[in-house]
């Protein structure tokens, strides 16, 4: 599907721009979406008035069966399979922010290792979606409503080192916890199912936040969608020439992009 600005039953209809964001824990992948969110001058803006929002794929983790909630609060649980996820509400949810719909979505919790069913977050209709996770190119259907997808590409010793803090300070764990999902779970998960999904991204971003470069184009990219999105606004004769301003290759074949300033860069 291209984002089309076109009428359906009467009523405007604006598809928004979907961008995945894929790479392994702690890669980058929030942080890569807040400095995007930032540049454009969105990320202190009211939620209902925001051209660019950013879902994660934890929201949609599935409800755990009371033996699985005993298993992962012993970190003896793999959030890191596929199965892990409610691949039906992630493609359902998908569907509708690409038909311009508002949508509700669970806000998780780590330290329950749950949605929390009474904190929802409401996702109002933007122009351009970024949409971020460990499996977010793992799953076909999903994989092939994104008009642009990302690969944050950060090696695994710093994924590592900086997985440990984060899930001490911020997720509620200890140091031997976090070790062993790391070791039992989450390394070979990323091996099997999150790194072979790297060759489906039209951009990989090596070292994330701190590629300035990488970031910069894909913002400049993002305005020139968002400029000539209002500018068919203004003049929707021009919808009909098609309104995919980003002009990117779609489907299968087409070449990575590589976004690295060290000619010695090779992709981990
Ligand atoms: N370029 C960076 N330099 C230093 N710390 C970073 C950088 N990028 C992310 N972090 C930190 O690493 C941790 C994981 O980053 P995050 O963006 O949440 O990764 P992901 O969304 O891929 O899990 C966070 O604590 C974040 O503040
Ligand atoms: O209850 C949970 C759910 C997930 N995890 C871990 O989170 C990461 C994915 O989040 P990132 O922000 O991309 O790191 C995944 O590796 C899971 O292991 C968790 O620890 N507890």
């Amino acid at each position: 599907m291209k984002p089309t600005n076109g009428t359906e039953n009467g009523s405007s209809v604006k598809t928004p721009f979907l961008i995945g964001v894929a790479g392994g824990t702690a890669s980058g992948k929030s942080t890569v979406c807040k400095r995007i969110m930032e540049q454009l001058g969105q990320a202190d803006m009211d939620h209902t008035q925001r051209q660019v929002v950013s879902i994660s794929q934890d929201s949609f983790y599935r409800e755990l069966t009371s033996a699985e909630k005993v298993r992962a609060e012993k970190g003896q649980f793999n959030f890191d399979h596929p199965d892990a996820f409610n691949e039906e509400l992630m493609l359902k949810t998908l569907q509708d922010v690409l038909q311009g719909k508002k949508v509700e979505i669970n806000e998780y919790d780590y330290r329950t290792n749950s949605v929390c069913p009474d904190r929802k977050l409401t996702i109002y209709p933007a122009d351009v979606v970024l949409f971020e996770g460990i499996l977010v190119f793992y799953f076909p259907a999903i994989r092939d409503l994104f008009h642009m997808k990302l690969f944050v590409d950060t090696d695994s010793d710093t994924r590592l080192a900086r997985r440990v803090p984060r899930d001490i300070n911020e997720r509620g764990r200890d140091l031997e916890h976090v070790l062993n999902a790391y070791m039992t779970f989450v390394k070979p998960a990323f091996e099997e199912f999150c790194s072979p999904t790297k060759k489906f991204a039209d951009v990989i971003i090596p070292r994330g936040a701190d590629n300035t470069v990488a970031i910069d184009l894909i913002v400049q990219h993002i305005r020139e969608f968002l400029n000539n999105r209002t500018r068919q606004d203004h003049s929707p004769h021009l919808a009909t020439a098609g309104t995919s301003a980003l002009n990117l290759p779609r489907g299968r074949g087409k070449p990575i992009t590589t976004v690295s300033t060290d000619p010695h860069y090779r992709p981990h």
